[in-house]
């Protein structure tokens, strides 16, 4: 039995109206052409590529923050295109995102438990049972009670990160987009926040669109992978196979320049060094 893939990106294409050379001229750019792909209920699948290559831009549509040129994006067999421009709370509720930077999104003069309380109040969720909801939301991402009445400048990026994390599980959503979410964290908060992400996807079987220019931590989070290129995906498929034997060119250049990346390759690294001293020497 196979199970229905619960996002299916079809030939997806987003253009942008951009200034041409004299800003009199408009011209449109291609920032995402033709990209497919499924993620599966329960499925982390990371997008990865370079800065600029439409990560960002794939994620927003999924958000239905980005407006789609062509092809679709389906959710749960529900083509975004037929919801109705106001995005209804119920795809709200369904679809999460947590982002790089999550003092941004946190009001620096609220306690941070308001902004888990406010969430449920949009979603008619309120007095004692949103109170208890957020103790419980904070007990899962590993803070506690006394940290809701923090305000972010009294926490860590780290806490922060999970602060942003709990507000987007406290309504049990079934997809997160991740957008470079631990990409600002030192490494050893890096790998805190990736196996909290994989515990409470272990829990509530919640799946993840895994946005990051960072192989090294795709290769840890992700159980498939799809090499973003100028707008377009060069290889996909499941992240063993795509960071044991890369097919195209440019995810081994990638892999290349990411050496955490790719803890096995321990010759591979050292030819690289020599390679390098060699033209640093010529
Ligand atoms: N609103 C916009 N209007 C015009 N161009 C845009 C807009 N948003 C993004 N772009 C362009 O689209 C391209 C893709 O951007 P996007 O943010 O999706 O890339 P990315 O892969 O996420 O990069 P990064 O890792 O740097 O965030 C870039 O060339 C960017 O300049």
């Amino acid at each position: 039995m196979t199970t229905r893939p619960l996002l299916e990106v079809d030939d997806l294409r987003i253009d942008y109206d951009v200034a041409g050379a004299a800003s009199w001229r408009r011209r449109t750019l291609t920032v995402v052409k033709g990209v497919s792909f499924t993620i599966a209920p329960g499925e982390t699948y990371g997008l990865v590529g370079e800065s600029g290559s439409g990560k960002s831009t794939t994620g927003r549509a999924v958000l239905r923050l980005a407006e789609v040129t062509g092809g679709s994006v389906r959710f749960d067999g529900e083509d975004l295109a037929d919801m109705p421009r106001k995005t209804p709370l119920r795809y709200r509720r369904a679809v999460q995102a947590v982002y790089q930077d999550p003092a941004a999104s946190l009001n620096p003069r609220h306690r941070v438990g308001r902004a888990i309380t406010e969430t449920l109040a949009r979603h008619g969720v309120r007095g004692r049972d949103a109170r208890e909801k957020a103790v419980r939301v904070f007990d899962q991402v590993g803070l506690t009670a006394e940290h809701l009445s923090r305000f972010p400048s009294q926490m860590s990026g780290g806490q922060l990160q999970r602060v942003a994390i709990a507000r987007a599980l406290v309504l049990d959503p079934q997809l997160v987009v991740c957008d470079e979410a631990v990409s600002a964290l030192d490494l050893s908060t890096q790998s805190q926040i990736i196996n909290l992400l994989r515990d409470l996807q272990e829990a509530s079987g919640v799946s993840y669109l895994f946005i990051t220019h960072d192989l090294g931590v795709v290769r840890h989070v992700s159980h498939r992978v799809g090499v973003l290129k100028q707008g377009e995906i060069v290889e996909q498929g499941d992240t063993a196979a795509i960071f044991d034997a890369p097919q195209h060119e440019y995810t081994r250049s990638l892999l290349a320049a990411s050496p955490a990346a790719h803890p096995a390759g321990r010759e591979e690294r050292r030819a690289l060094r020599q390679q390098r001293r060699a033209a640093a020497a010529a």
